[in-house]
């Protein structure tokens, strides 16, 4: 549904963008991850249409963003830096947005404040942070957009907030098939709510994976054998450590295959264990002479 295609910017000399290609499913939610400075908000505002690229092109639904007015309606983008209208009111954003926005669902304002519980006569300049971030989710969320491009969403928002919020964008993925882009240094932070994570360093994007194919294919398995001679070397480990006859041991491919092989050894003991997204990674990406839990943690 997203594509870009070769995306190129730069600031002056430095180039903050180089050659981005990336495919965002329609429905899903993408988490684009790097550290500090890596161009993840330069790379979100141009998929809005706020920034221009140098090079490239950004696609959604086969169309063209830049100069796209009826396209950009669809999309909403929650930026770091938030901007209200001076002195203004909740209220008196939630009526600017209704006469922007002719999708704007009024009654969802209403249920959403019983959520959040902030008063909307309320100057937006007097809440503080996390309140003015939940004001920006409580707004775009009620235009009902198709694409929603969120940067650094969860910032300053405490941890009940940051789940109310998840669950309502996670709540119009799964019935309107909205599409979600979410920017983040912070891999733990989108383990539990992204289908697929780009991770892009120094304006270059060093991958772009399917999470559940990922995790399907990558496994930590804990073996034990009562003849504490045998080795596991067949399986071809990414990782592996014994202590007394148990082994822990980091396999890539299919569980079944790898029960199968580990059967005719006869283990006593067999675990799989959950991989975090975050070990997933820095095995994926380890070897590629990457810092990698410099990247992404
Ligand atoms: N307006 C600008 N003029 C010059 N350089 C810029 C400008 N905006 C961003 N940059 C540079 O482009 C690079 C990417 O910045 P960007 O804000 O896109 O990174 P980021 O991944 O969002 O970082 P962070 O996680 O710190 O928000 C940085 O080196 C930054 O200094």
């Amino acid at each position: 549904m997203i594509k870009t295609i070769d995306l190129t910017k730069s600031y002056g000399t430095f180039k903050a963008l180089d050659q981005i290609n990336i495919h965002v499913k329609k429905g899903s939610v993408y988490g684009m991850v790097g550290p500090n400075g890596a161009g993840k908000t330069t790379l979100l505002k141009i998929m809005t249409g706020v920034f221009r690229q140098n090079q490239g092109q950004v696609f959604i639904d086969g169309q063209v963003v830049e100069d796209n007015i009826s396209l950009k309606q669809r999309i909403r983008f929650i930026p770091d830096e938030l901007y209200y209208f001076p002195m203004s009111t909740i209220k008196d954003m939630a009526d600017f947005y209704e006469d922007m926005f002719d999708v704007f669902d009024r009654d969802r304002f209403v249920r959403i404040q019983a959520l959040l519980k902030i008063p909307i006569q309320k100057k937006i300049s007097q809440l503080s942070k996390g309140m003015k971030k939940q004001v920006a989710f409580w707004l775009e969320i009620c235009t009902k957009p198709d694409v929603m491009i969120l940067d650094e969403p969860v910032d300053g928002l405490d941890p009940v907030m940051r789940r109310q919020i998840w669950s309502l964008l996670l709540q119009d993925v799964a019935e309107r098939n909205m599409t979600v882009v979410v920017s983040s240094h912070n891999l733990r932070e989108l383990e539990d709510v992204c289908d697929y994570v780009g991770i892009l360093h120094e304006g270059k994007l060093l991958l772009e994976r399917d999470l559940d194919e990922m995790k399907s294919d990558i496994h930590k398995i804990q073996v034990a054998f009562e003849n504490s001679d045998v080795t596991l070397k067949s399986l071809n480990p990414l990782k592996a450590m014994q202590v007394g006859s148990v082994h822990t041991i980091i396999v890539r491919g299919l569980r079944d295959e790898i029960e199968k092989s580990l059967s005719p050894m006869k283990p006593v003991l067999v675990d799989f264990i959950p991989l975090t997204l975050e070990e997933i990674f820095i095995y994926e990406i380890g070897g590629e002479g990457y810092e990698v839990t410099n990247l992404i943690l």
